[in-house]
């Protein structure tokens, strides 16, 4: 049976004497659901219990019960396996690093990966082992990964005739191990391999499998006939995972039981001088994977798990880490020096200032609970049913295939047909596509390319069109079902932005961030927006800013033509400017206000499919000539990126005079920094009156003054520690009179006024083709409230919905077209309901989707029936009400029902403000 409950008290290990000889025990206390019971943990899992502590989870596996003086309790067997803190993934990799060094694990974390040489070639290995095994041709792969790596290897200065002999030199061992007859007609490979532990905790993605056996490459040498001990670790792990998958799959299976044999291939080995090299210089070697060495994989999981619990830090004398030899010595004696940490290597240097040690260990902490939760949402995968799932946004359950085709880029492009029903997952969204059995089934990821694409085959059947889901993979997949994939990738990043402001940072900023000095300007007489004198004077303070400025621009008052204004100026000063936002929207939005106002000397970093179409041509291609787009990334005045892609390896590598970072309010304080790291001076733009950032652990965090509020941006925190620091543009160019009304009086003082006349007297009859006469009456005001008694479902409004989709032909039938309407829902099942409703044409979303975007007519659909609904996302933060009332230009219709929103005071205000010109 498997046991799990909660850790009540650890207890201490002891030794006794058992018929087979002495035995080390321990006898933790936990809980279950059916009460509380001792379990004996026998053997090396005794040694659980030093790291255990109370409060953490702890399972079992086929642990058999006890009974000891009429007590009844639980204890290991041979066949058990002891886990602790299950829910928590720890990466196939961590584990390998923490059998190098606990520590290194730890630097690993905080430093995030650098460009460097050894790197890239291993990433470029790597691709062309998966390259061969799919039978790709020797030559043709390496050219085409080397170039592939143009960019990066650009940066690092490096000839790529150079790393073509290089590759090729790791490529033949490969390839001289495939043709030696390793491979024969029997085997059956895959390389890249997605694999997820429900069961231990633990998740990687394994180079390759070799009839169901892991194969892991190695870009170093090894002259040792034994695989390395972290190597084997590595691979024992994937051994684990594959175990309990129970084999991959028919074509795949492993003759029965668990993979008992690892194989690790040492690339370099080939490109040895056998004159001069002793040893074994055979590029693959192959071991055993014992039950020994599976249970120490699982002991060594468990440490992480453990120490990451409470966001602990390792020493290095968790294992018998060597440091003399170690190449890392250096940097962990000063991360130890530096953030006064324990370490085995010593420390160096002087300890940060008790402040900013401070700070570190609190956004660490705070850091650590976002990938926590992020965690958490991974272990929904399993928790919950595909039914549970689908109900929750999580999952696009029931596709069904509808073909699959090798793309010319060497990915596969899948697709399914489905219901059009809706889910967090977006397109460009990075989701688990699977055969319907995400975690024991066959999964891959998938980059979401299209959802509700024209189905290619010409059968429509009647009412609603079926829809087309295109992914692209590496590997293909049956696509029967499509997870939203949770990543802790932006808790890493926002990590290694900690790491490089508090520990690589210069002294002046870390100053201004802490409170011991205030920003300073130079004057600027210059006049760069004669129409409008606050976005004049946020230009100017962008410019003479010597540290940082801020700009609050509430919505629609031209922050993004502000933006563009200052950077055009920054750089006719001479400056590099780095151009960031949260979202590639925002990103592309600025470029665009610049090349309107005539400036197109810029370089657009990002995805292929994050980038929009008219952003394309300026985009910088991380494939072709190294030298050439190493140049063009240097030399480019301005670069623009999303903040995260700040924190990427080529990015890293580049510094600025300035950093623009728009939608700097959505952003946490760590992920700020990001951007900011790369420059000598920032300008933050944003609107603390709107969304704010989105934290995944928020209600846990409130409580703990030793956790940061990731939730409070540094644009908001800036702003109130130096309100002399900011500009706020007071002007809007959006919003009739009527609609900017409510905002301005209740969020911005009543500053908020409209820009021009025309703005403020801007009516629906004014759109080309229209009459608004031909509006009933009661939509011809430019705000409107519609009382609609509503349904008693929870978060969706079926009579709400109707009534919207009755409101919108109204508009339509006026002449307004279907592009110009946007309905705005507190949830997404609201969304899906009201879509379902109404026209095609119409975009319906969330308030969190129409940040940043406006329309003529706006539709708020309130899904609010009894005062007790009024806890929703929508009403639980002004700030998205702010946004919601704020999108429309000319007309603003609220749908809900007045008796539900008069209960609450902000919201009777809303409805007597709509009710009462
Ligand atoms: N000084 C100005 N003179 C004339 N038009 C302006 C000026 N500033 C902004 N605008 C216009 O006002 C409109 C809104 O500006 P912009 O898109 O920059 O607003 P925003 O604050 O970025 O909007 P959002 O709140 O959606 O982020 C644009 O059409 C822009 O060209």
């Amino acid at each position: 049976m498997q046991l799990r409950g909660t850790v009540v008290s650890p207890g201490e290990t002891r030794t006794v004497s058992t018929r087979h000889g002495e035995r080390d025990l321990a006898e933790p206390l936990i809980r279950t659901a059916d009460g509380e019971f001792s379990v004996t943990l026998w053997g090396k899992w005794a040694e659980t219990v030093e790291y255990l502590q109370s409060g953490m989870e702890l399972v079992v596996t086929d642990a058999e019960e006890t009974e000891w003086q009429g007590e009844r309790g639980f204890a290991t067997t041979r066949e058990s396996y002891v886990i602790v803190e299950p829910g928590f993934l720890v990466n196939v990799t961590d584990v390998r690093s923490w059998v190098q060094c606990p520590r290194m694990y730890y630097l690993n974390k905080l430093s995030g990966v650098p460009l460097n040489y050894p790197v890239v070639k291993g990433t470029i290995v790597h691709e062309v082992f998966g390259d061969l095994l799919r039978g790709a041709d020797f030559e043709a792969a390496i050219d085409d990964r080397v170039e592939e790596a143009g960019l990066e290897l650009g940066l690092l200065d490096r000839d790529p005739e150079a790393v073509r002999e290089d590759v090729r030199q790791n490529a033949r061992a490969i390839d001289g191990w495939l043709s030696q007859g390793t491979l024969n007609a029997e085997d059956s490979w895959r390389s890249e391999y997605t694999l997820i532990s429900e069961r231990f905790g633990i998740k990687g993605r394994a180079d390759a499998l070799r009839r169901g056996m892991p194969v892991e490459l190695k870009t170093g040498k090894n002259t040792n006939r034994e695989p390395r001990f972290p190597d084997k670790i590595q691979a024992a792990c994937y051994a684990l995972l594959l175990e309990e998958q129970g084999g991959v799959s028919d074509e795949l299976e492993t003759d029965g039981g668990a993979p008992d044999t690892g194989t690790l291939l040492y690339t370099k080995n080939t490109a040895l001088d056998r004159t001069e090299e002793a040893g074994d210089l055979s590029p693959a070697k192959e071991f055993s994977i014992g039950r020994g060495l599976l249970e120490f994989v699982v002991r060594t999981r468990n440490e992480i798990a453990a120490m990451e619990f409470d966001s602990g830090v390792p020493t290095g004398y968790e294992s018998n880490a060597k440091c003399e030899y170690c190449f890392e010595r250096d940097t962990c004696m000063v991360v130890s020096g530096r953030l006064d940490q324990e370490s085995k290597a010593g420390q160096i240097g002087s300890a940060l200032p008790e402040r900013e040690r401070e700070y570190f260990d609190r956004t660490y902490r705070a850091i650590e609970r976002e990938r926590r939760a992020a965690h958490r949402e991974y272990a929904k995968l399993w928790e919950q049913s595909a039914r549970e799932r689908a109900e929750d946004d999580r999952a696009l359950i029931g596709l069904e295939p509808a073909g699959e085709e090798l793309r010319e880029d060497g990915r596969w492009e899948l697709r399914a047909r489905y219901d059009g029903a809706v889910s967090k997952i977006r397109e460009g969204d990075v989701a688990l596509a699977s055969d319907g059995d995400p975690i024991n089934g066959h999964a891959e990821l998938a980059r979401v390319e299209r959802l509700g694409a024209e189905p290619r085959s010409a059968e429509k059947s009647s009412g609603q069109s079926p829809r087309d889901i295109v992914v692209s993979t590496d590997e293909p997949v049956a696509l029967k079902r499509l997870d939203v994939y949770p990543s802790d990738m932006s808790a890493s990043g926002m990590l290694t932005a900690l790491h490089d402001a508090l520990l690589k940072g210069e002294q002046r900023r870390k100053e201004l961030l802490f409170g011991d000095a205030s920003p300073e300007f130079e004057t600027v007489d210059e006049e760069f927006i004669p129409n409008n004198a606050a976005q004049n004077e946020a230009v100017s303070r962008a410019i003479a800013a010597e540290d940082f400025a801020l700009i609050h621009g509430p919505p629609g008052t031209g922050k993004t033509y502000t933006i563009a204004r200052a950077i055009r100026a920054l750089v006719e000063r001479g400056e590099r400017v780095l151009l960031s936002a949260f979202t590639n929207r925002a990103v592309d939005n600025a470029l665009e206000a610049l090349s309107d106002q005539g400036f197109t000397d810029f370089v657009r970093v990002g995805t292929e499919h994050g980038v929009r179409e008219d952003m394309q041509p300026y985009r910088l291609d991380s494939r072709g000539d190294p030298e050439e787009l190493a140049r063009t990334l240097r030399e480019a005045p301005v670069v623009a990126s999303t903040t995260s892609s700040c924190g990427s390896r080529v990015m890293r590598e580049q510094s600025f005079d300035v950093a623009l970072v728009d939608e700097a309010s959505q952003l946490t304080e760590p992920a700020t920094l990001a951007a900011i790291n790369r420059a000598k001076r920032f300008v933050l733009v944003g609107d603390h009156h709107q969304l704010p950032p989105v934290v995944q652990s928020e209600d846990e965090a409130s409580e703990d003054d030793t956790v940061a509020d990731l939730s409070r941006s540094l644009f908001e925190r800036l702003i109130d520690e130096h309100p002399d620091a900011g500009v706020m543009l007071e002007r809007q160019y959006r919003m009739a009179q009527r609609i900017q009304a409510f905002s301005s009086r209740e969020f911005y003082d009543g500053k908020l006024r409209p820009a021009t006349g025309t703005v403020a007297a801007q009516r629906i009859g004014d759109l080309e083709g229209i009459s608004g006469d031909a509006l009933p009456e009661k939509l011809r005001d430019s705000v409107v409230f519609v009382d609609c008694a509503g349904d008693d479902a929870a978060h969706t409004d079926g009579e709400e919905a109707a009534r919207i989709a009755e409101l919108v032909e109204r508009f339509v039938e006026a002449g307004v077209a279907p592009g110009d309407i946007g309905v705005i829902a507190p949830f997404r099942a609201q969304v899906a309901t009201v879509s379902r409703a109404i026209r095609d044409g119409v975009a319906v979303d969330t308030v969190d989707r129409f940040q940043g975007s406006s329309k003529e007519v706006i539709l708020v659909s309130f899904v609010a029936t009894t005062p007790a609904d009024l806890e929703g996302p929508i009403f639980d933060d002004y700030r998205r009400l702010n946004v919601a009332l704020t999108r429309a230009k000319k007309s603003l219709v609220l749908v809900g029902t007045r008796a539900a929103l008069e209960v609450d005071p902000l919201y009777a205000s809303v409805v007597d403000w709509a009710t009462d010109p």
